[in-house]
């Protein structure tokens, strides 16, 4: 039997983003351990003669189903590449908050390229897939086959899967969208200029100890930027870095989105429901990532 033409988007996060310079086309180039997260949104898609796409979930009016949504704009740039690609209509429970920090549309990108690539029998590694996948945005290729990486360049370079821990962490967004492009601004750097900081440290195949050394080690360059241009980020780091057994606190991406590291699940659950009590109308999730 066929396997149903369905994935989950899982949230991405950055445990470290080093910003290292900016090119000549304004893009920013970065280092980043990029990991994916337990929780996430669905992708499905039902075969058919037109490409089409239905949104539901708590947050599915602000992600859209025009065609304006990375699912869309991933499956066509694709089409373009592939003459006689079969596609259909994709359907979207989306869960994610947006504008977040956590590549949910970026995910959700990927997650309908993997769908059209078993429609079409077309492997990961094909060429087109992968040229559809950088089009798309910075985010997709590190998102296509969702395993924890490094990321470097624009996001088009992505290394092979890192073998990380169990992490266990709390993810908290304090449901303000923050815009990624206003997030670079605001870090100010010119183009063709490189950027002053440490060297991204050496990761991956390691204890946990020895990881959360080296992560404490390495930063979110857009962290401060984005403190300054959403007081929120400030405050939702704040309180994680509060919660007990609380290990390591930092930005996710562009924000606002902020997670925690624990030594365990019961601390982050802990952890989790702590910040709920002080902030209901937050979203928190205590989660693995990978
Ligand atoms: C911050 C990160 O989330 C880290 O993973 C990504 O770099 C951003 O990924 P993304 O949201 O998929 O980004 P895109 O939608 O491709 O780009 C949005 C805007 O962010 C800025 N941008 C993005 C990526 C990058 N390496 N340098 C940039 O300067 C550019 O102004 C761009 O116009
Ligand atoms: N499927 C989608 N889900 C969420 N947002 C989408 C989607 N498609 C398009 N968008 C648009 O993309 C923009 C960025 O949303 P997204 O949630 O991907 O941001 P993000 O989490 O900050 O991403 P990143 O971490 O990659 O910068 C929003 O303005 C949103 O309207």
């Amino acid at each position: 039997m066929p396997r149903p033409l369905a994935t989950r988007a899982p949230a991405k996060i950055n445990l470290t983003l080093h910003v290292l310079g900016r090119r000549a086309d304004g893009y920013h180039e970065l280092e980043s351990l990029v990991a994916f997260a337990g929780t996430g949104d669905d992708l499905s898609l039902e075969p058919g003669d037109a490409l089409g796409l239905a949104v539901r979930g708590p947050t599915a009016t602000l992600a859209g189903s025009g065609d304006g949504n990375l699912v869309l704009k991933a499956a066509r740039l694709l089409a373009e590449r592939v003459e006689g690609l079969r596609t259909g209509t994709f359907h979207l429970v989306k869960r994610l908050p947006v504008a977040a920090g956590i590549g949910g549309g970026s995910s959700d990108a990927a997650a309908a390229l993997r769908l059209l690539a078993r429609l079409n029998g077309l492997p990961l590694s094909d060429p087109a897939l992968r040229e559809a996948a950088r089009l798309t945005g910075a985010d997709v290729p590190v998102c296509l086959e969702p395993r924890a990486r490094m990321m470097r360049g624009a996001g088009e370079f992505v290394g092979p899967p890192v073998r990380l821990p169990r992490l266990h962490a709390v993810l908290v967004n304090p449901r303000v969208p923050v815009e990624t492009p206003r997030v670079f601004r605001e870090l100010g750097l010119r183009s063709g200029r490189a950027a002053e900081g440490a060297a991204h440290p050496e990761l991956g195949g390691m204890s946990a100890p020895a990881l959360l050394d080296a992560l404490k080690a390495a930063r979110n360059d857009l962290e401060p930027p984005a403190r300054r241009l959403e007081p929120l980020v400030g405050e939702a780091l704040e309180r994680i870095r509060a919660t007990a057994g609380c290990r390591l606190a930092r930005m996710s991406g562009s924000g606002a989105t902020v997670f925690g590291l624990y030594g365990d699940r019961p601390a982050a659950e802990a952890a989790a429901a702590a910040i709920r009590s002080g902030r209901p109308d937050w979203w928190v999730r205590a989660t693995i990532l990978r």
